[in-house]
């Protein structure tokens, strides 16, 4: 699928968001923004039904157009955030146009060709001509910022997950449905679930993504399972997972057992996972005060806590955590807007050699 184009990326550069209006699409610019991220100009695009609304970004209203072909003229970095449909149809004419493309979507993430990026984790594999390079899953993305870290350090031999997800992961219309259910709810009124395929007020259920008749795994988890492998550069790590969807708005949790080759002190993970990349450590025993997802909303960091053997492993070589991180950002925007910093990065090293 790859064709990498051939120039790097200049700084500043023309920058196009596929997307805009969603929910991923307004943290990628609102990223840009806080963050200061080098851009020249931006052009905003989603589908018909927003063309002609406006986006602020810097004080400027930006106006939203209907993607086409032609609108990837003279852009230099796109990132997608309309779904794989959209990304599949578009991100290659991006490509070919002599864009990179950051693609939000799962439509390439397992594409050998293609890079499968979380900077913390594999970002040195990001090379600074890729014509497509693709943004995990968000519960892959934030689970391997903090593996990435302890892998660095000790062998990991198997995984188990369970995962809490918010609202938010389903887009701006799970979002309002979570809202308005609530709402009714409490007025003792009647709601018909539509976004999502069961009540969502004070209830939670399965991923709502497709369940795979043979092995009983949801969509959700398969990609869980075969994107973290593939970032981990583990193709045959051993992982279980079930997620399950909660009425929480934004940010995911994850309930992670870690099994490590050989006995792994806990202090040493703690030590480990305060000074790592992207993590912050909420570990207070004396209080109960471990991570949640009220306190990773808005934070750019994934927040790790209740440190501790699992004492399901009777070989004593498993470590159990909970993990909350605004799934928004560093599963999907702040990852993209990393990515596309990392490639000005070496734009930038690669002119001054
Ligand atoms: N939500 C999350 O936590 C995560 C999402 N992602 C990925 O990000 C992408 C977007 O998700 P999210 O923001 O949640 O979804 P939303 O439903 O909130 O937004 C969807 C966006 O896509 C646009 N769109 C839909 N159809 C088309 C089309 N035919 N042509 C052009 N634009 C279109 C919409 O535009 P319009 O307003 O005009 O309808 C809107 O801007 C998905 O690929 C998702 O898998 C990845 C990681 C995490
Ligand atoms: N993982 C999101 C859904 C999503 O956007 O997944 P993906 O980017 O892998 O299609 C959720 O919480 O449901």
């Amino acid at each position: 699928m790859n064709a990498p184009v051939s120039q790097f990326v200049p700084e500043p550069p023309v920058v196009a968001i596929v997307g805009a209006t969603g929910v991923v699409g307004r943290e990628v610019l609102q990223c840009l923004e806080d963050r200061g991220t080098p851009v020249a100009s931006i052009r905003l695009l989603a589908s018909a039904r927003s063309a002609g609304q406006t986006l602020s970004f810097k004080g400027a209203h930006l106006p939203v157009e209907e993607v086409a072909d032609h609108q990837f003229d003279g852009v230099n970095i796109v990132f997608f955030c309309a779904g794989a449909t959209v990304s599949r149809r578009y991100a290659p004419v991006a490509a070919k146009a002599g864009a990179v493309v950051v693609d939000n979507s799962s439509a390439f993430r397992m594409d050998p060709t293609v890079p499968l990026i979380v900077p913390e984790a594999n970002g040195s594999q990001i090379v600074p001509h890729a014509g497509i390079i693709a943004n995990p899953n968000c519960v892959a993305a934030i689970a391997t910022v903090v593996l990435a870290a302890l892998q660095r350090c000790w062998s990991i031999s198997r995984l188990n997950l369970v995962t809490y997800q918010s609202a938010s992961g389903g887009g701006a219309a799970a979002m309002d449905e979570l809202r308005d259910a609530t709402s009714a709810k409490l007025n003792g009124d009647d709601y018909a679930p539509n976004a999502m395929p069961h009540p969502y007020a004070f209830n939670l259920f399965s991923h709502n993504s497709d369940v795979d008749g043979e092995t009983g795994y949801n969509g959700e988890e398969l990609k869980v399972i075969e994107e973290t492998r593939r970032i981990l550069s583990q193709p045959k790590l051993p992982i279980g997972v079930t997620c399950v969807r909660v009425p929480v708005l934004r940010a995911h949790s994850i309930a992670l057992s870690v099994r490590f080759d050989h006995f792994v002190d806990v202090e040493q993970v703690r030590a480990r996972l305060e000074n790592a990349p992207g993590v912050r450590l909420v570990d207070d025993r004396d209080s109960n005060h471990f991570p949640m997802p009220s306190e990773a909303t808005g934070e750019y960091d994934v927040l790790v806590g209740r440190i501790r053997r699992d004492l399901g492993d009777p070989t004593g070589h498993t470590i159990a955590m909970f993990i909350c991180g605004d799934q928004l950002l560093k599963g999907a925007a702040l990852n993209a807007v990393q990515i596309a910093e990392t490639l000005l990065a070496l734009g930038a090293a690669q002119e001054a050699a």
